[in-house]
């Protein structure tokens, strides 16, 4: 869907933002940016929609080259949304989301009617929120505003630049865990900017780590990067405890989970559902202070984990 093919980026003084890339986003794929600081990319994420040329290279989107023709019109049709959200502040939650649909030629009441429903979307409700003023909503809630007003246009592309950056860590997980829920029925194509190592092995199905000067260093899907960093530059950035977050990335798999000898299921405690991660598995063991933990598929029990268990589990999923 997205493929950058010896994209560099040189500013006018002489930065050499990105260098040489070849990137690659499959239709549907949520693909995450991460690195250090000043790494290239949001410059990576800008030239994508054109906010910034390139100065060498080809971007296309869908098999077309997206310096072909107008980039306001490239712009409408990619959702983007950045870390300070950039509400208009005079205008109302609804009026900000119709924006682009209105931009884009559809009625005032059809618009009206899509904004209501992606508010609603986002867990806004509109009687409630459609006729406030930005500032008069929290800043997970704005960050929320600006989600749906990227959706708006149902841009088949989401360009999104530290979308959860500029709120608390517990707010930050709850938005994470919505998008991806909202990802799931979406199925958007969607590149993701971070600089935190965890949000992007928890949101990417790939991870593309970068360096200094704008390099890529390593394109994989989370468990590899974490069990498998191509280099010692990675395995720095993925950081020592690469092997506590690949629990979270990796998860339950059935036919590695132990049947139950001799130990009554009534007494197991609390249980996690097949396809929850070996983290919530491991949270539940140390928190009931058990050697195991029970695994149910539906209402159906399909055995136990121990600790063995979950490092064999983690041991598997890097065969695939
Ligand atoms: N308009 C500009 N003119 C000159 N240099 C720029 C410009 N915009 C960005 N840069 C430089 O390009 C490099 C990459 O910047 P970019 O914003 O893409 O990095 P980033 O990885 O997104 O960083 P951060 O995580 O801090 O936002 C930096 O060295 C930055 O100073």
């Amino acid at each position: 869907m997205i493929r950058l093919r010896g994209v560099s980026k040189t500013y006018p003084d002489g930065t050499t933002a990105v260098r040489e890339l070849d990137l690659d986003v499959e239709r549907g794929e949520l693909v995450c940016l991460v690195g250090p600081s000043g790494c290239g990319k949001s410059t990576t994420l800008k030239m994508i929609n054109r906010l910034v040329e390139p100065t060498t290279g080809t971007i296309e989107i869908d098999g077309h080259d997206v310096t072909d023709g107008d980039p306001v019109a490239l712009r409408r049709g990619i959702g983007y949304v950045i870390q300070q959200v950039g509400l208009f502040p005079h205008q109302k939650i609804i009026t900000n989301v119709m924006t682009v649909p209105l931009l884009l030629g559809e009625s005032k009441s059809f618009a009206r009617e899509r904004a209501g429903e992606l508010l609603t979307l986002v867990g806004l409700d509109p009687a409630r929120y459609a006729d406030r003023y930005p500032h008069q909503l929290s800043g997970g809630q704005r960050q929320r505003v600006g989600v749906a007003r990227a959706l708006a246009a149902n841009p088949p592309v989401l360009l999104m630049d530290e979308p959860f950056g500029a709120v608390d860590p517990i707010v930050r997980g709850r938005l994470q865990d919505e998008f991806l829920r909202l990802q799931r029925e979406l199925g958007k194509t969607v590149v993701l900017v971070t600089h935190d190592i965890d949000e992007a092995v928890k949101l990417g199905d790939r991870v593309a780590v970068f360096a200094d000067g704008g390099r890529l260093l390593q394109s994989d899907v989370p468990a590899r990067l974490l069990g498998f960093p191509v280099d010692d530059e990675v395995a720095a950035f993925v950081g020592a405890e690469r092997g506590l977050r690949r629990l979270s990335v990796t998860a339950i798999d059935p036919s590695l989970v132990e049947p139950l000898d001799g130990v009554p299921a009534s007494s197991l405690g609390a249980t996690v559902e097949v396809g929850a991660s070996l983290e919530d598995a491991l949270a539940l063991m140390l928190r009931d202070d058990r050697g195991m933990v029970g695994v149910t598929d539906g209402a159906k029990f399909v055995g136990v984990l121990t600790p063995a268990g979950i490092h064999r589990a983690l041991r598997e999923s890097l065969r695939a």
